[in-house]
């Protein structure tokens, strides 16, 4: 299983202004299974943080292990959702999802089974054969995931996967990623600046605080599922999280006014 270390973890970007500290004393365990919502406003962190663990960006400082081996690159047992769906546009719906296995060279009646279950478990299999263009943004961002759980890595790593969704598609893909969590029981690292969004699909939700990115709360989310976005005790702590967002929201709002203020 793959339990996530993140071992006091910084990011420096080198910048015409300075340097610029993008995330600072990052500690963090994720256990296999989790699902882990990284929340915070625009700037704070986020996708230097997921980049990291993705292998993309490596830190400037501290490590990040994965079952005890440190993180220098990407990896099979790391796989990937852009907010963008990333879809290669030339490619069928199920030319896309079997793209990876291709690649690694599996055979074809294995990547003929595996596309046909994953069309059957996203519910996919009428769009087999359309190309992206000819999809709703929520069925692309299904074949985006499906092409990712092809790889079958046991680690996803989500940044703002359902950002550009309007509200309805927005929780109807929450809800199947949910489904496809508890069923094959993946880690889930996924970044968000929705509140209500980290309330209603994490165990644990990290809220992040505006430059440097650190770790302002780490909160447990136990509630059974599925989640009631009306009731109380979700709106108790979305009121809280919100309090904290907000305060970040506002040092954002007043770093940028100093900036303009020094221009
Ligand atoms: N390549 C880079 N070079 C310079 N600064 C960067 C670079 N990438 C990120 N930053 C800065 O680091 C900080 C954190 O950025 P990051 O994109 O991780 O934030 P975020 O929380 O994911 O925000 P958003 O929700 O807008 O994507 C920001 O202040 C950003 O300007």
């Amino acid at each position: 299983m793959s339990q996530i270390l993140i071992n006091n973890v910084q990011k420096v970007f080198t910048t015409p202004g300075g340097p610029v500290v993008a995330m600072k004393d990052i500690q963090l365990t994720i256990q296999p299974g989790e699902f882990v919502c990284l929340l915070g406003p625009s700037g704070c962190g986020k996708s230097t943080l997921l980049n990291a663990v993705a292998g993309f960006q490596p830190p400037s400082a501290g490590e990040i292990t994965i079952e005890g081996k440190k993180i220098l690159s990407p990896g099979p047992d790391r796989g990937m959702v852009f907010q963008e769906y990333a879809l290669f546009p030339w490619m069928t719906v199920a030319q896309n999802i079997a793209f990876g296995l291709e690649v690694q060279k599996k055979s074809r009646s294995d990547i003929a089974q595996t596309v046909n279950q994953l069309l059957d478990l996203l519910h996919l299999k009428d769009f087999r054969d359309r190309y992206p263009k000819d999809l709703s943004g929520g069925m692309r961002q299904r074949v985006a995931i499906a092409r990712v759980l092809a790889l079958d890595s046991p680690i996803m790593l989500m940044d703002e996967p359902f950002g550009a969704l309007d509200a309805l598609t927005r929780r109807n893909l929450q809800d199947e990623l949910l489904r496809i969590w508890e069923k094959l029981g993946k880690t889930i690292l996924f970044v968000t600046h929705s509140i209500e969004e980290s309330i209603y699909l994490a165990d644990r939700i990290v809220v992040m605080t505006y430059r440097p990115g650190t770790v302002k709360r780490d909160q447990i989310v136990d509630m059974p599922r599925p989640r009631d976005p009306s009731s109380a005790a979700f709106n108790a702590l979305k009121r809280e999280l919100g309090a904290l967002v907000m305060e970040e929201q506002q040092r954002h709002a007043n770093a940028e006014m100093k900036l303009a203020a020094v221009d």
